[in-house]
């Protein structure tokens, strides 16, 4: 890799507070994590509320590839059964993920992600742009974690490694495979791609994310509204509900766990690849009053320093390039500066009439 995702945090040291109280045996949420009650909270809104939902994509079915392009463009997420990564290994990693984050805070801390690094352990780089903490704590995994873990296992990081090393590949395997499909339902092939023979190379990263139960979850956030900074991320949840994703711009839909699935949302980058024909969704974690939330993303992107723009097939007089050329480590760059922002300052026309951007979250309140 010529320029490794590393280096583009270097550039943007963030100075995150570290969660000061142990969010697993509070009784009632602090004022510094109150957030304004949430409406769209699933212990508010009941079962009856579901109007419509995220595709489910048999990924052994002849039309998964024209199934996954409709729910690109309507909704920009969905879920996937007969993915081939074995349950054992989700089992496996869901496992090594409790393990770590039952350890006691003080050894957590001994893996503490630095402040110019993207590796180790703390709370979501996104804390830092809103004025209440998340209800939640994650550990980023970005090429070997062994000098992390070793912190926290001193004698016994392997079973951590491995598991994660593994699943990491299979995870690489798939998102090539899925991007092969996305591609393909916009009619490209992956020739029409200069970076197409690296589809397996490119870079990526994991972050498991854990959400502790909450006294009063109406008012606590585990993860804050974002879109992802990645071409495609795929996610693994445990059994509790937590992921929501904005839905035409105006409600906050929830993606239900199911056993063995796997949840896949567009990223700003395929935003741009596809022309804005694919929105990268907004999403976020809300938590659960009693029961502990586990999930583990698959941040996948392209090689870091290759340009990112709009297809070539995709543009035409009637449709003019939406975005300039831009790398995925100027993107996470221009992303840790502007954050919701990010996509509309590397936008260069503005949307057709009459023609509803997705991606313009400018007028959403985030969080
Ligand atoms: O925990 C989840 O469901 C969402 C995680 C997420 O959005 C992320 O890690 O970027
Ligand atoms: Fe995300």
């Amino acid at each position: 890799m010529p320029s490794r995702l590393s280096d583009s945090f270097k550039a943007h040291p963030v100075h995150l507070h570290q969660n000061h109280i142990d969010l697993q045996s509070v009784r009632e949420v602090p004022d510094s994590y109150a957030w304004p009650p949430l409406a769209d909270h699933p212990s508010s809104i009941g079962d009856s509320y579901h109007v419509d939902s995220v595709p489910v994509i048999d990924l052994s079915d002849p039309n998964a590839a024209e199934l996954m392009g409709h729910a690109c463009e309507t909704w920009g997420v969905f879920q996937i059964t007969n993915h081939g990564v074995p349950m054992h290994l989700l089992e496996g990693v869901e496992f090594q993920g409790r393990r770590l984050f039952s350890l006691p805070a003080q050894q957590k801390l001994k893996a503490a992600r630095s402040p110019d690094g993207i590796s180790g352990y703390g709370v979501a780089r996104i804390s830092s742009f809103f004025p209440k903490h998340l209800w939640s704590e994650g550990f980023t995994i970005v090429g070997s974690p062994v000098e992390h873990v070793r912190q926290l296992w001193p004698k016994d990081h392997n079973k951590f490694c491995d598991i994660m090393e593994k699943y990491e590949k299979e995870m690489k395997e798939l998102s090539a495979r899925l991007m092969l499909l996305m591609l393909g339902s916009l009619g490209i092939a992956k020739e029409d791609l200069k970076w197409g023979a690296h589809l397996k190379d490119a870079c990526a990263g994991l972050q498991l994310n854990s959400y502790p139960s909450c006294p009063d979850p109406n008012r606590a956030m585990g993860l804050a509204a974002h879109t992802d900074s990645t071409l495609l991320t795929v996610l693994y949840q445990n059994s509790t509900t937590g992921l929501q994703v904005l839905k035409d711009g105006t409600r906050w839909v929830t993606v239900p766990p199911l056993p063995g699935a796997l949840v896949v949302n567009i990223g700003d980058l395929l935003h741009i690849l596809s022309n804005g024909r694919y929105p990268s969704i907004l999403h976020r974690a809300v938590v659960h009053r009693t029961r502990h939330r586990l999930s583990v993303a698959y941040l996948y992107g392209p090689p870091m320093n290759v340009q990112i723009s709009p297809l070539s097939k995709l543009v035409d007089l009637k449709h003019p390039p939406l975005y300039r050329p831009v790398t995925w480590k100027e993107y996470l760059g221009t992303k840790a500066k502007h954050f919701d922002k990010a996509l509309s300052s590397v936008r260069i026309c503005a949307p057709r009439s009459g023609f509803v951007d997705m991606n313009d979250h400018n007028s959403v309140k985030v969080g």
